[in-house]
């Protein structure tokens, strides 16, 4: 079966979304033929040049007008090579909410930007809206390219201008297009007004985009909806049947896996996992609804959770999170008391404090605001009368969100993302400094280079550091050989010590872009979830990060073997070591990969210069 793709589209009102879609529905044949001559008719009879194809989705707007849905329309179409669902979320102002329940599960988020007005406030909104929801991939389409005569530097001055916008947000992978949705180009073929284009058209696009490795498939997790507990039919039957039927979130389970049962913390393994129709599953991935078996009689019920026992979620009454709040009957406010819902759990919570409200726009933080209104989004400490089992949202889109439900009314106030469990450190509180980041002389930012020992990393960050100094910008290297020889002193190489190490960079590195210089971290950082970590602990401060993937192959590490560290590890005198014993995980979506074929240290270091000012 081809595999799905979900979309959701955003931009601002007459950015040419629905004229977009309704050109991929017909460019891809797939639209009704009745539907289309519709459309056909009444453009010819309002005068219309070209078929007005926002009259398509219009006729969804009817829909959405009857309050169907939270004003959010689904389109469905296929191609030779992948089916299609299209979230499309009204572009004001105010519709924040509907961007956060439409595109929660989206695999792309498509951002329009017309050509003509370049970044919009719109745009940066939808931007933000779609990195916070964790929407893997996005794609710019930059439209209306026939009204700027098919300019190629209009849309590299857009592209600049996003881009320097993207730096700040945590933009997985990012894809800009120049198209035309009224006319055709580059949506579903090449367009040959734009020969200086040679990227792929929009449809191509979406229908090769990998998101196979977008799914989390290593933290196993089934929040069990309901046992299942039929009656005993035959006297053939020893025991009565018990299964625990619900929806992976993630993972894989399959028949002889260890499993704990949370939050009784029982262990058994699985005996046997059914399928739709009672069909008996090798193994069970997310998002499939199964009925699992269990090989022990051990007590499980609705709102448990299953998973590995060396793999757990948090279990915790305390959350931090970001919420959007939906509603303009109230606003959420510390003290404020709701129903928490979370996968199959529900508890009460209560909101412990609102550390700040975000303006989606400038990415500001109000750390003064007394509460949340409709469509505003903000930071929050919750806690809940009942442990939840959770995850932060950014490892998983399931067990990392939540909604909040009035007690009285019944009705959902707001949606959530859990960021991490609330830290432990309580009676410390942070002190506000008299100088303002924007104050200060020069803004900082860090330059993260991760890959194995010997790829290169402290040659290029030196001479980068080098070049940095010299033109006239305060920049200084944080070595990892170098800290571990004092900060560092007491962690060796264990993955709990790397893990360590590499927090504690990360905070140093976060300081020394906060007081304006450009941090320059070179330590091999092996594991993408602590890269991860520190990139959001960037994003959140307001802080550019980019992430240097140093990709030379670990033959040619162990070539150059500068240390004799490779030769150590082979002959078992090290052990532990990267690309030898212990792992590296290549970046998912670093922001530069320089290869040994790239060049010569100096030329890498100046790539990495040149994607700093581009
Ligand atoms: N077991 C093992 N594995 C990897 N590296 C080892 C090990 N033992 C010592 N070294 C030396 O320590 C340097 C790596 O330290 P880092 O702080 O960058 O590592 S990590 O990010 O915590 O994984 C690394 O430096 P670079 O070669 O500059 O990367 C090595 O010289
Ligand atoms: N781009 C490059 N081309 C060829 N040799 C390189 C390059 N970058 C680094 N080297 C050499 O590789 C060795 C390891 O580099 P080093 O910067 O110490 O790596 P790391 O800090 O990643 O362990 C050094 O001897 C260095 O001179």
């Amino acid at each position: 079966m081809s595999q799905l793709l979900r979309l959701a589209t955003a931009g601002s009102v007459d950015d040419g979304k629905s004229t977009l879609i309704g050109r991929l529905l017909y460019d891809s044949k797939a639209i009704f033929e009745d539907q289309l001559e519709a459309v056909e008719r009444t453009s010819a009879a309002r005068g219309d040049e070209h078929a007005n194809l926002a009259l398509l989705t219009d006729g969804l707007r009817a829909e959405r007008e009857q309050g169907i849905t939270i004003d959010v329309a689904h389109r469905y179409f296929a191609t030779p090579k992948r089916k299609f669902i299209i979230a499309d979320t009204p572009g004001h102002a105010q519709y924040t909410r509907n961007m956060v329940t439409g595109a929660s599960t989206a695999d792309v988020a498509l951002i329009l930007v017309d050509a003509r007005n370049g970044i919009v406030e719109q745009t940066r909104r939808h931007a933000f809206l779609s990195t916070l929801l964790g929407i893997p991939h996005l794609v710019v389409c930059v439209n209306k390219m026939d009204l700027v005569g098919w300019s190629k530097d209009r849309f590299d001055e857009i592209r600049e201008e996003f881009r320097q916008f993207a730096m700040k947000l945590n933009v997985g992978d990012l894809t800009f297009i120049p198209v035309s949705a009224l006319l055709g180009d580059n949506i579903v073929d090449r367009s040959t007004n734009m020969a200086w284009y040679e990227g792929s058209a929009l449809l191509h696009h979406l229908e090769q985009l990998h998101i196979a490795s977008d799914h989390n498939l290593i933290d196993a997790r089934l929040a069990v909806q309901y046992v299942i507990r039929p009656q005993r039919q035959t006297d053939a039957d020893l025991h009565d049947f018990r299964g625990y039927a619900g929806t992976v979130a993630s993972g894989v389970f399959a028949p002889g896996d260890d499993v704990v049962v949370l939050p009784s913390g029982f262990a058994s393994t699985v005996k046997a996992i059914w399928g739709p129709g009672g069909r008996p599953l090798d193994e069970a991935f997310a998002p499939s609804a199964v009925t699992v078996e269990l090989a022990d009689d051990i007590d499980v019920s609705r709102g448990d959770m299953l998973c590995r026992p060396n793999n757990r979620p948090h279990v915790g009454h305390e959350l931090d999170a970001l919420v959007c709040w939906f509603t303009d009957q109230s606003t959420l406010a510390a003290g404020s008391r709701y129903i928490l819902r979370h996968s199959t759990r529900e508890s009460k919570a209560v909101v412990a404090s609102l550390d700040y409200r975000l303006d989606v726009n400038t990415l500001h933080r109000d750390e003064a605001a007394p509460s949340l209104g409709l469509n505003e989004i903000g930071r929050v400490q919750l806690r809940t009368q009942q442990p939840m089992l959770f995850d932060p949202y950014r490892h998983n889109r399931t067990t990392g969100s939540f909604i909040l439900v009035d007690e009285a009314t019944n009705n959902t106030v707001a949606a959530g993302m859990i960021t991490a469990p609330t830290q432990k450190a309580t009676n410390v509180v942070w002190h506000e400094a008299a100088v303002r980041r924007e104050d200060r002389a020069t803004q900082g930012r860090t330059v993260w280079l991760t890959g194995l020992s010997g790829s290169g990393k402290s040659t290029v960050a030196v001479e980068l550091e080098r070049r940095l100094v010299a033109s006239g910008t305060a920049a200084y290297l944080l070595d990892g050989d170098n800290l571990r020889h004092g900060l560092n002193a007491d962690l060796g190489f264990s993955a709990e010590d790397r893990a360590e190490n590499v927090r504690r960079v990360g905070q140093v590195a976060r300081l020394l872009a906060d007081a304006g210089l450009v941090a320059i971290v070179s330590v091999i950082s092996p594991y993408q979830a602590e890269r991860d970590r520190i990139r959001d602990l960037h994003v959140e401060a307001g802080l550019p990060f980019t992430e240097v993937f140093v990709d030379t192959p670990l033959e040619v590490c162990e070539s150059r073997d500068p240390k004799h560290l490779y030769a150590k590890a082979r002959a078992g005198e090290i052990t532990d070591f990267t690309g030898i014993d212990a792992p590296y995980e290549k970046p998912t979506n670093p922001d530069l990969v320089l290869r040994p074929e790239d060049g010569d240290p100096r030329a890498l270091a100046q790539a990495i210069l040149d994607s700093l000012q581009g």
